[in-house]
């Protein structure tokens, strides 16, 4: 096991008001991941997720139960840990602000004792994939957020370590950077066999990248499997969203579709489908038979919505 915590605990002593209480953040949480495994890490905000994985990599310490990430205790062997993995918090960066990047992977690599042809190597396959050759003489505080973000995960990466740890990496950035990093993701972890373990908000975050969700909420592990798996336990929906060539009539009776909306008087309709019972190819075959479609999309459930729905069903 690459990730192994029992009965994982933390707590925090919180003033309210004037009285002070105690919040468990993290409650008695025990979970197994594998080498190799993608883990999407989802809940509501202030679930617990940025505090689980501070215990992972030894920022805090537990207040009850076991941790283990790469086999090591995280507190006491973090600076074993920190050759073992990478870690990106969307808050905290790792490179220096006012250095060109270049030199944030030199003197990271310096860290990590990386021999020098290693390293030149390493930076230059990370500096091609990721495609920073445009920025990599601009100080970090200069670059876009795409690219900074590039930047922090190429970062993490230099070391080539067992687990990559991303917190949010997709927020804030546009449909072809998120793309990008996304196909990277999978490359690398083709190519390397890295472990993922990333908190998101971002549902495409989890269908392109993760093999299996856990879901957490108010501390403890709500739900561990697969997102079809999930999608099917909570009822999420896709919804397929057409532009007609004319305006139609409310696109009823669509097999296995339900109509949500129309626009533009029956130009763009909106249709809810269950992934599990059919495909966003058939709704659309159905539509095209009687209308003629000039373009379309389809919306994912948001993470929000399945959290919530997920909620719900466990009270
Ligand atoms: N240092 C701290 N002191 C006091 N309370 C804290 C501290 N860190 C976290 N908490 C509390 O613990 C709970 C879990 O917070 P955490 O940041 O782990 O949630 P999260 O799932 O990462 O949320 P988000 O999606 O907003 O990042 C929250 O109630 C939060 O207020």
């Amino acid at each position: 096991m690459i990730i192994e915590t029992t009965g994982l605990t933390r707590e925090f002593r919180v003033r309210d008001g004037l009285r002070r209480r105690t919040v468990r953040a993290v409650d008695d949480l025990s979970l197994a991941v594998e080498a190799g495994e993608s883990v999407g890490y989802i809940g509501a905000n202030g679930a617990g997720k940025s505090t689980t994985i501070k215990m992972l990599v030894g920022i805090l310490v537990p207040t009850a139960g076991e941790v283990r990430t790469c086999g090591l205790r995280p507190v006491r062997d973090r600076r074993d840990l920190a050759r073992r993995i990478g870690v990106v918090f969307g808050q905290r960066s790792q490179l220096w602000w006012d250095l060109p990047v270049r030199e944030s992977f030199e003197i990271l690599a310096t860290i990590h004792g990386l021999p020098a042809g290693e390293a030149r190597a390493r930076t230059a396959e990370l500096v091609e994939l990721l495609e920073m050759d445009d920025f990599l003489a601009t100080p970090v505080r200069q670059v876009s957020l795409g690219q900074r973000m590039r930047a922090e995960i190429a970062a993490a990466l230099l070391h080539r370590p067992d687990l990559l740890i991303l917190d949010e990496p997709t927020i804030g950035l546009d449909v072809l950077s998120k793309q990008r990093l996304r196909e990277f993701l999978v490359a690398e972890r083709r190519e390397h066999g890295t472990t993922l373990l990333l908190t998101t908000h971002d549902m495409g975050d989890i269908e392109r990248l993760c093999d299996r969700v856990l879901v957490v909420d108010h501390g403890r592990l709500a739900y561990d499997g697969t997102l079809d798996g999930l999608a099917r336990t909570v009822g999420a929906q896709r919804v397929l969203v057409v532009d007609l060539a004319t305006p139609a009539d409310d696109l009823t009776g669509i097999p296995d579709a339900t109509h949500v909306r129309s626009e533009g008087g029956g130009l763009r309709q909106h249709l809810a489908f269950d992934a599990e019972s059919t495909t966003a190819a058939r709704v659309l075959a159905a539509v095209s038979e009687s209308a003629e479609v000039r373009d379309l999309s389809i919306e994912e459930p948001e993470i929000e919505d399945v959290v919530r729905r997920l909620y719900a069903a466990s009270r």
